[in-house]
């Protein structure tokens, strides 16, 4: 990108660190950076970059858009005051930088690691961090009203926003710009980062009008004469700067007839260049002057210095989710089936059945598999941007416009769409299905990535059936079923990670898959989704301490299938098991739907409690919050008065007269011995 400027890219040299004093380590808070000499920050940026390879590449995270920030961040930091001055990240995925330069290096080992640095800004980490939300397009909002407050107080501080050009196609972005542009006091830079890409190349017509302020022939061949005018290789800074904000003028007025944030009413500076330190700076200084809200637009490379990340042309290596070799960039985990390849695979096959379902993504094509749609049908595959909202609304018109659209979304960010399947698609009932991928914890991303709130979420919408699958078999079959409803919204939900090994129905009841029958009928255990695996596990465990344990899958989680009924009626315990919150989860709608039946077991509904856990890996997450086969076999037994506690064991009451009639037996599917349970893929 610096080529924009004819001007070698800073990328990376062979940055030996032992050449150069170790200024990475010099940082032990902002301050010292601060005091850096500004002819050191060019080698700093070279450090930082060759720091970032060396640890991410052994953590895993979010290298391509950290390297396009390197530069950026450093000028911010020097231009401003932080934490007088409050520097917000948008999404925070791209907050490495800023973590190094406010003295937390020495963490980057243990990044995105239990009890080590967070992979987004941290509170409980710094003083310098303030927004820990990883869903994009909340900054500008945040901004608003932050600088708001500090203008009512009479503080003299300013806010900077970092925002995406991704992040920009969200709608809250725009509803914050209207506010903003509304108060031309307001102590506010918000700072685009505009390298033109979220994973793929930011689409819509915000990007393209970005793209044409930066990558006008007109502007490449002013500039040339502005160089040449200046008469030496080109130097950045204030000189050029200036004279090539009157050629921008120039230009702008010519080449872009609409300039979008202008015409807002906002002040814009830029385009500039987002690698070359003294032209942020001077554009920083100028905005921070100003004395009211500008917009800075700088123009960055994702990857920017790393080739791998250059090179990779699906995402600039976004976000590598686990080590990879610093040398290709390539991932160094062995590939396993993956729930998300196995609903990738089923949507390529049902789409070239049915000439109606097209899909959707909130730009993330390739990480929730909708690129594999993609592929086969380009014009049946809609990327809207970061816009969940909008996703749903639009999937709402297809399904009025008679196709039927399968919205591909991580389960934590159709969260902010609640509304949209409530009015837009439910209560019109409209037949569109809605994947959602990273459903349950995830781990490494952390609280605001965890998809455990979906199923008590959704459940509260009228005619919504929600489909928790717990191998690849069910899956593809959940999938159909949900595809096969055109009367209503219909969600399917899977975990992050490796797809759970086969488990084979041994009878079918009414929809419900029953996986193993105890020699008694002391425990139904009832296990949502891939914790079918989970349950298999404990309940081998519970059977050889002599319980009787049947355990069923619900396949369906929304609304409670009635078959489950009869079943508890005829154990003496039920247990729910759900990868999602317990407050209004499964297992409170199984144990309101025996309560509204007269039915009365002791029930226990194992999950997860609402709240926000900390980063870790998926399994370390959910050993900490007891849902392993252990600690699932060790609450049973407690429930049964036979835990490690001992309590008495409750005589039970009889089962109601009226128990609901014995449901008829339907051929499962998959009917086979249940396999020995394997445990959940990590
Ligand atoms: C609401 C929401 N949807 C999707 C995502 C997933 N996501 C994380 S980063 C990203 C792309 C962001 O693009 P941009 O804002 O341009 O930042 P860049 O990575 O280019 O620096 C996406 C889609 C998210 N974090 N939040
Ligand atoms: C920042 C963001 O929201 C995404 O980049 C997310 O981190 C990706 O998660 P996965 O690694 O599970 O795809
Ligand atoms: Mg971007």
């Amino acid at each position: 990108m610096s080529a924009w400027l004819g001007i070698d890219s800073l990328a990376m040299k062979p940055a030996d660190a032992t050449a150069t004093p170790d200024l990475i380590g010099k940082i032990k808070e902002l301050a010292d950076f601060k005091r850096l000499p500004v002819e050191a920050l060019p080698d700093l940026a070279d450090q930082i970059r060759a720091f970032l390879v060396s640890k991410v590449s052994r953590t895993g995270g979010h290298i391509g858009p950290n390297l396009g920030v390197v530069e950026l961040t450093m000028a911010i930091h020097r231009i401003f005051d932080s934490p007088t001055d409050r520097v917000i990240f948008d999404t925070g995925h791209q907050s490495y930088v800023h973590k190094v330069l406010t003295g937390r290096g020495d963490g980057f080992d243990q990044l995105r690691k239990r009890d080590g640095l967070t992979g987004y800004p941290s509170q409980a980490e710094s003083e310098h961090d303030f927004v820990e939300n990883s869903h994009a397009s909340t900054a500008l909002s945040y901004a608003d009203g932050l600088a708001k407050a500090h203008v009512l107080r009479g503080e003299k501080r300013h806010v900077v926003a970092v925002v995406g050009d991704g992040a920009l196609t969200g709608g809250m972005c725009w509803e914050a710009l209207n506010n903003i542009a509304a108060r031309k006091d307001l102590p506010l830079v918000i700072v685009v980062n505009d390298n033109g890409r979220s994973y793929a190349p930011t689409i819509g017509g915000l990007a393209s009008h970005l793209s044409s302020l930066r990558l006008n022939p007109s502007y490449e061949k002013m500039l040339d004469s502005v160089r040449e005018a200046l008469g030496r290789t080109p130097v950045v800074g204030p000189p050029l700067f200036e004279a090539m904000h009157a050629v921008k003028r120039g230009i702008k007025d010519a080449v872009a007839p609409q300039v979008m944030f202008e015409d807002l009413g906002l002040k814009y500076v830029g385009p500039v260049d987002g690698h070359d330190i003294d032209a942020l700076m001077s554009a920083l200084e100028k905005a921070k002057n100003f004395g009211g809200p500008v917009i800075v637009h700088a123009i960055t490379k994702k990857g920017n210095g790393y080739q791998p990340a250059e090179d990779d042309v699906d995402d600039c290596l976004h976000s590598p989710s686990s080590a990879f070799d610093p040398e290709t960039g390539k991932t160094l985990a062995k590939s396993a089936k993956k729930w998300t390849g196995v609903f990738a695979d089923e949507l390529v096959k049902v789409a070239e059945e049915r000439d109606d379902v097209v899909g959707i993504t909130a730009a993330m094509a390739i990480p929730t598999g909708i690129d594999k749609l993609a592929h086969r049908f380009p014009e049946r595959v809609f990327d809207v941007g970061i816009a969940e909202q909008h996703a749903a609304t639009s999937a709402a018109g297809l399904a009025l416009g008679g196709l039927h659209p399968v919205a591909a979304i991580y389960s934590t960010f159709l969260n902010r769409a609640f509304d949209q399947v409530l009015l837009d698609v439910a209560m019109h009932k409209l037949g569109v299905t809605f994947v959602l991928d990273r459903a349950g914890i995830t781990g490494p991303d952390g609280p605001s990535h965890y998809g455990i709130w979906d199923m008590a979420v959704f459940r509260v919408i009228p005619g919504i059936r929600i489909a928790a699958p717990r191998d690849e078999a069910t899956l593809r079959e959940e999938f159909r079923e949900c595809l096969d409803v055109n009367d209503g919204p219909t969600i399917v939900r899977f975990p992050t990670g490796a797809v759970a090994a086969d488990l084979p129905a041994i009878e079918r009841f009414d929809g419900v898959d029953v996986l193993a029958h105890g020699n008694r009928r002391d425990v139904l255990l009832v296990a949502c989704g891939a914790f079918a695996t989970n349950a298999m596990a404990a309940a081998e465990l519970l059977t050889e301490q002599g319980f009787g344990v049947t355990v069923v899958d619900p396949r369906f989680v929304a609304p409670v299938p009635a078959a489950l009924l009869p079943m508890a009626a005829e154990h003496r315990y039920v247990v729910t098991l759900e990868d999602g919150v317990r407050t209004g989860g499964f297992g409170d709608a199984l144990a309101k739907e025996l309560r509204d039946a007269g039915i009365d077991r002791p029930l226990r509904d194992l999950g997860v409690t609402p709240g926000w856990h900390p980063h870790g890996s998926r399994a370390e997450l959910l050993a900490d919050l007891d849902l392993t086969p252990e600690a699932v076999a060790e609450a049973i037994r407690d429930l049964a008065g036979r835990g490690s506690r001992q309590p008495e064991q409750p005589e039970l009451p009889l089962a109601p007269k009226q128990a609901a009639a014995k449901p008829e037996k339907t051929e499962a599917k998959t009917v086979a011995k249940p396999v020995k349970a394997a445990k959940e893929p990590a």
